[in-house]
């Protein structure tokens, strides 16, 4: 299979479950992309991320460009061999991450020139050198150079900002060419602003992407002001291609941007906050390190199927946070990927039967407020 396609199989309201199928293999959607930035999900294993039903897993055109380079991982057969993944990888362009994390960072027309966070060294990104890496590194799904603006920024900024994400989209689908089994992303842009997500639209509508990102949230707006821009903002794009909401989110905002027509997300949440002991369960958060949990043999979920709830009690995974055990962020990260893979695939079943509307409440209805 040398192509690539994406096929709508239900709706449920604006809510949609179809698949994305691509050489590498099917993404399930409304699908949740955990993060590898450095060509790892951190405290996990390839085959333990697949285990969790993860169809694709994400990687960082910003952190690869700088170490171990994307030369050398294209010398090495690729990020997919290089890091022991063979089915689909969506990598970001380093834009986002170049305003987040690097130093003396200079934007102008051309791109951004940056000094490195790791060793101070000179760099530069342009939508012609980001579609260069991507293509070194083989990823599947290609995400267009673009700039997002912090919030909160005033609107000429957003729109000034927004045209120049226009014009390096046009100049990545340039630089990217025809590549069959590829993806290429465009990525809106326009803060909260309705009439500037609208010209975004268009400008990437005209030039013609694969797929759509909504970008430029979960930038610290808070969740009602997502929400209130998910109220419109993916109805702006092609509605027969996959809508992809970048840096979203906890469960509850996964639930509502699914609710609200996203079909991919992508969060560094569970496998951040599992790290530092933070659990997500259907009936709410576990902090596995508050004292409470030292004698209590039960699992972190009586219903989850994980191996950390299948073998382990929370008297045990307290003791291994607070004894600073590897094995503690291995549990929790496997607990809270599956989780959201387990929350992904209930909503494609509820998407396929008519019912997202029952999952909704059900899956509201059990969450307890603060910790359980
Ligand atoms: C490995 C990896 C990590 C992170 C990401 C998404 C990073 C990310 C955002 N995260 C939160 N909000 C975000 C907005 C944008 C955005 O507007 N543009 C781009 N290119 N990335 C974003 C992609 C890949």
């Amino acid at each position: 299979m040398t192509k690539t396609s994406f096929t709508l199989q239900a709706t449920d309201g604006l809510a949609r479950t179809g698949r994305i199928d691509t050489p590498r293999g099917t993404i399930r959607t409304p699908a949740f992309m955990p993060v590898g930035t450095a060509a790892t999900v951190k405290a996990m294993m390839p085959e333990s991320v697949a285990a969790t039903g993860a169809d694709i897993l994400l990687g960082n055109t910003y952190h690869l460009m700088l170490r171990p380079t994307a030369e050398r991982i294209d010398r090495l057969g690729g990020l997919h061999r290089f890091m022991n993944w063979d089915k689909p990888i969506l990598t970001d362009s380093g834009g986002f991450q170049v305003m987040s994390l690097a130093d003396l960072r200079k934007l102008t027309e051309k791109g951004v020139t940056f000094k490195s966070h790791i060793d101070g060294s000179k760099h530069e990104l342009t939508p012609e050198r980001s579609m260069d890496i991507q293509r070194l590194l083989g990823s599947d799904i290609v995400m267009c150079f673009d700039e997002c603006p912090a919030l909160p920024a005033d609107r000429d900024r957003i729109a000034e900002s927004m045209r120049l994400s226009m014009r390096w989209a046009q100049r990545s689908r340039d630089a990217f060419g025809d590549r069959p089994g590829y993806m290429l992303f465009g990525i809106q842009q326009g803060g909260l602003e309705e009439d500037l997500r609208a010209e975004s639209a268009e400008a990437l509508r005209a030039i013609g992407f694969d797929g759509y990102a909504v970008g430029g949230l979960a930038v610290g707006e808070g969740q009602e002001a997502m929400f209130g821009c998910l109220e419109y903002a993916p109805g702006q794009l092609p509605e027969d291609k996959p809508r992809y909401l970048m840096g979203v989110g906890k469960p509850d905002d996964i639930v509502g941007a699914v609710k609200r027509g996203i079909d991919m997300m992508d969060c560094v949440l569970p496998s951040r906050s599992g790290r530092t002991g933070q659990a997500w369960t259907r009936r709410g958060q576990v902090n596995i390190k508050n004292a409470r949990h030292q004698d209590d043999p039960r699992p972190l979920d009586e219903d989850c199927t994980c191996p950390a709830c299948r073998n382990y009690s929370r008297a045990y995974l307290h003791h291994v946070f607070r004894a600073q055990e590897m094995i503690s962020g291995m549990l929790l990260t496997w607990h809270n990927l599956h989780y959201y893979q387990e929350l992904m695939q209930g909503m494609r079943e509820a998407i396929a039967a008519g019912q997202f509307a029952a999952f909704e409440a059900d899956f509201h209805a059990l969450r307890a407020e603060g910790d359980i």
